[in-house]
């Protein structure tokens, strides 16, 4: 099965939100979507389950229309913690709740997690630390064995030991049950552990596709240069993340033979390659942003 958007686009209150976003999701992938602040994560969330109701464009689940077709329903799972109704509920209330809509519901699993994670049950979710609420949510996703499941940042709020054991939860899902996740997150070296590729939304649309493994298109090195052309040629080919004095950090995001070969010769004093993180590509794509703003606290 595959999850398909074909050229999505959301106007809310005059502000175009998304424009034409196309990709589709493969079945047993963890994908990360990173944006800036308010560049639309969770709008395409709640558009994608049809909570929000697009202006134009196409969500499919093979070659069925996701939101016309009530039968697809229990195949999403997207539920935004303590924003949704549920969280006025107990985790016993939420799982008859939810048992209805998708049949499938995993229900000795659900009980099991909320007991090893010491969530409690008496108590309405809404009551629960922003931890706890996070910690629920990927639990009930995972618990409705939806074939697809949304999580907008279900890391955000969790100390480092529950962390990995979640991280650890989403992983044996996706290996037992070949679930879809997509993860929307902020927190890039988390999602560098977690995912097979990030899709990176910027101005409305899906601006870039990348993954970090076996990618040798994307590099990072740091060159110490000691004139202007040598510095001219690392501006021009790639984007300077931190210079200090005579001394760059650039990353490729298209490095080519003829770059390594330039890198290679012996103009430069210093070189070494370092190792590249999704922290590295989402700076390089927002580069002219943090220049102007560099600049004007400099011109302050
Ligand atoms: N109900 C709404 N009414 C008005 N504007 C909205 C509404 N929902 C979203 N927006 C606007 O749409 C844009 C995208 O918001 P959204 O919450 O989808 O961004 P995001 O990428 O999830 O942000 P963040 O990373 O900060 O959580 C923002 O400019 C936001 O102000």
């Amino acid at each position: 099965m595959t999850l398909i958007l074909e050229n999505i686009s959301k106007k809310i209150q005059h502000q175009q939100v998304l424009k034409n976003v196309c990709f589709e999701l493969n079945e047993g992938e963890i994908v990360g979507l990173v944006g800036r602040n308010g560049a639309g994560k969770t709008t395409l969330f709640r558009t994608i389950v049809g909570e929000m109701k697009a202006d134009f464009g196409r969500i499919g689940l093979d070659d069925q229309d996701y939101v016309r077709t009530i039968s697809v329903h229990d195949q999403l799972f997207y539920v935004d913690m303590p924003e949704n109704w549920l969280a006025h509920y107990t985790p016993n209330k939420i799982k008859s709740i939810l048992s209805l809509s998708y049949k499938d519901f995993y229900s000795d699993w659900y009980d099991e997690r909320i007991k090893q994670f010491n969530l409690n049950s008496k108590k309405r979710v809404q009551t629960y630390s922003k931890g706890m609420r996070a910690l629920f949510t990927i639990i009930v996703g995972f618990a409705s064995r939806a074939r697809y499941v949304l999580l907008d940042e279900p890391l955000d709020g969790l100390d480092v030991l529950i962390r990995d054991q979640v991280k650890q939860l989403i992983i044996d899902r996706v290996n037992k049950n070949n679930t879809t996740v997509l993860i929307a997150s902020h927190n890039l070296i988390e999602l560098d552990t977690l995912v097979d590729r990030i899709l990176l939304l910027k101005d409305g649309s899906i601006n870039m596709t990348f993954a970090i493994e076996n990618n040798n298109n994307i590099k990072k090195y740091q060159v110490a240069y000691d004139n202007d052309e040598m510095l001219a040629f690392l501006r021009d080919n790639g984007t300077i993340i931190a210079h200090v004095g005579h001394i760059v950090t650039v990353v490729f995001s298209d490095f080519d033979e003829s770059i390594g070969i330039k890198l290679a010769g012996s103009d430069f004093k210093f070189i070494e390659e370092l190792p590249i993180g999704s922290e590295d590509i989402f700076r390089a794509s927002f580069a002219s942003e943090a220049h102007a703003w560099q600049k004007e606290l400099e011109g302050e």
